[in-house]
């Protein structure tokens, strides 16, 4: 069996899956089916046991692999390939950036799958969307300080993936360029507002993974030409 870093590790583009919307079993089938690297399961709100075990399962019947951002306890369904865990690095209380997490490990840590998880240190840097709201973040962030965030992850704790997330708005590439480009050994994860074969190339030639979420539930056939685009692009997806 793989290892679950091993596969994100490989992960130049990947369709992120929310449990609390609607996505009809035609058009899970092509995104299940459309070259894309994996499926990450996760979503700001909403998200429950049940519905996140309805999608698993309807995932399950394609080979694509499948892992779940976990939001919440209640949410830590069985079964998946992988788990990561979110911290808001410019969270506007510590009770996101490290509290809940604790919280959630001090009664359930007994139980988790430490070879399938890891953690994900998240730089929200689109102020509008919902992962901003909920955890009031910091996002008119300069350069440098989003420089600064990326390191402290990187290079002091050492976390494995450092997601840049502008969910809702097509973020500035030149940026994220030079955040994966002092990386030591963190992937990259970017996400938001990719919608179109050149947005989805100039993202994955800046970024080690690239993820495109709502278009999915706007536009399918916007959001399944992003992965050939993707595939294209030259450079950044290969190495961590
Ligand atoms: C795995 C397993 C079976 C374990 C069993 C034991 C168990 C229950 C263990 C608990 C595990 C654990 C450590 C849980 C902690 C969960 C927790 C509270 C984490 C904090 C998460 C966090 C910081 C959330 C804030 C919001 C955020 C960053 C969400 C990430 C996902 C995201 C940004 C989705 C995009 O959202 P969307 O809804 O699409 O947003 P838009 O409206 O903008 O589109
Ligand atoms: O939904 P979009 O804007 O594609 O963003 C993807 C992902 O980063 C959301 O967490
Ligand atoms: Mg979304």
């Amino acid at each position: 069996m793989i290892a679950f870093s091993d596969m994100y590790a490989a992960w130049r583009h990947v369709f992120k899956l929310d449990p609390d919307r609607a996505i009809s079993d035609e058009a899970l089938e092509r995104i299940c089916l459309s070259g894309t690297d994996g499926i990450l399961v996760g979503g700001s709100s909403g998200v429950t046991y049940d519905n996140t075990v309805d999608l698993m399962a309807r995932i399950r019947r394609y080979e694509v692999p499948c892992a779940l951002e976990l939001t919440g306890a209640d949410s830590a369904v069985p079964g998946f390939d992988g788990y990561l865990v979110p911290m808001v690095l410019n969270a506007g209380r510590t009770d996101w950036i490290v509290g809940r997490q604790a919280e959630a490990l001090a009664e359930y840590g007994s139980f988790m799958p430490w070879e399938l998880t890891a953690g994900q240190a998240y730089l929200i840097l689109n102020g509008a969307c919902t992962a901003a709201k909920v955890t009031e973040a910091r996002t008119d962030l300069s350069a440098d300080e989003a420089l600064a965030y990326a390191q402290l992850a990187d290079r002091l704790w050492r976390v494995p993936v450092l997601y840049l997330e502008y969910s809702g708005a097509f973020g500035d590439m030149a940026l994220v360029r030079r955040v994966r480009d002092q990386l030591s050994q963190a992937r990259l994860f970017y996400g938001g507002g990719i919608s179109t074969p050149e947005q989805a190339r100039a993202a994955a030639e800046s970024a080690h993974t690239i993820v495109v979420g709502n278009v999915i539930y706007g536009d399918l056939p916007a959001a399944l030409a992003t992965v050939a685009a993707a595939k294209r692009a030259i450079g950044a997806g290969g190495s961590a």
